[in-house]
């Protein structure tokens, strides 16, 4: 198969400059565009100098459509408001989009699978192998478990981060839900403060803390009365993310349209 031409969109970002120099280091790929957003101090700039390698020829821009009818996929680490505009661009293209973007609203993720009516699309709070089979695990423990087992979630990140909780948190959260055959809707508690009364049985809470540079960690307590499982995974470097988003990438290529997911790419079963 010809390589698979991929076009990075927030390439300034965190996880852009790591997905370009991923791209460049796979013979398979190669970086057809690097996009960033209108007024941007880097468009202009050579993507692989960014990402910390010898240029590579491909500077920002702030084009993508032009962009995208010569691509065969897109790889979306940005905004909510970013990654919807650019599923309406992918769709219109016919072209692979793979966003790992969290932070979206009920309305946004109904223009998302809207967009993937049209083209193969790939979303997941969390693209690492790691948290996707921890997923399944809490999917399955949730189901062992009854309510005497009260579920709690807790994350950290970096200080940078602008979403809470995380878009792994949530992921998690709503395997729990699914193990336990009820929604996160209706069980989940994402604030305590002042008087709250005593835990009601049966939610599933998250903690979120902030701080320096961690990179994503994620823990799924269960806490039943005298003993306590807990289930973690601690991202230490953005490359897990970034691979995962390729081999997502690659996996949709030639796919009839649909919004799919890591549990998809991965052909992850439940226990
Ligand atoms: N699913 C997963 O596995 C993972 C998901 N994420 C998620 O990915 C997202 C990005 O994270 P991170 O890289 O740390 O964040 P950054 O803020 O470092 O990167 C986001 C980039 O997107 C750019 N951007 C904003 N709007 C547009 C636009 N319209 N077009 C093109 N680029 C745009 C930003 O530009 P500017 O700086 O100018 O605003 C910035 O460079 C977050 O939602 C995060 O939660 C992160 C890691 C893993
Ligand atoms: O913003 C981040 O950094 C991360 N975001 C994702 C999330 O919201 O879960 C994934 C990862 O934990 C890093």
């Amino acid at each position: 198969m010809t390589q698979m031409r991929l076009v990075v969109v927030g390439a300034s970002g965190r996880m852009g400059r790591v997905l370009v120099r991923a791209i460049s280091e796979a013979p398979d790929l190669v970086l057809a565009g690097a996009v960033d957003q209108p007024g941007s101090e880097f468009l202009g700039r050579d993507a692989g100098e960014l990402a910390g390698l010898p240029p590579l020829g491909v500077t920002l821009s702030d084009d993508p459509l032009t962009l995208f009818a010569a691509a065969d996929g897109v790889i979306d680490f940005t905004i909510p408001a970013a990654s919807v505009a650019y599923a309406a661009f992918a769709a219109q293209a016919r072209i692979v989009h793979v966003i790992g973007t969290t932070g979206f609203s009920a309305e946004e993720e109904a223009r998302i699978a809207a967009a993937a009516r049209h083209a193969a699309l790939v979303r997941s709070g969390n693209m690492s192998l790691g948290v996707n089979l921890l997923a399944a695990l809490v999917r399955r423990v949730a189901r062992t478990l009854d309510e005497g087992f009260d579920i709690e979630i807790v994350e950290m990140h970096h200080n940078r981060k602008i979403d809470a909780p995380s878009g792994t948190a949530l992921l998690l959260g709503e395997a729990a839900a699914q193990g336990r055959g009820v929604t996160l809707e209706e069980n989940g508690v994402f604030t305590r403060h002042g008087t709250t009364g005593p835990r009601r049985s049966g939610d599933i809470g998250f903690a979120t803390l902030r701080g320096g540079t961690v990179v994503g960690e994620h823990n799924v307590i269960f806490a039943g009365a005298g003993e306590r499982i807990e289930l973690a995974h601690k991202a230490e470097d953005r490359g897990v993310f970034a691979r995962g988003a390729l081999a997502a990438a690659r996996w949709a290529r030639g796919r009839k349209p649909g919004l799919y997911s890591m549990t998809d790419v991965l052909g992850l079963t439940d226990f």
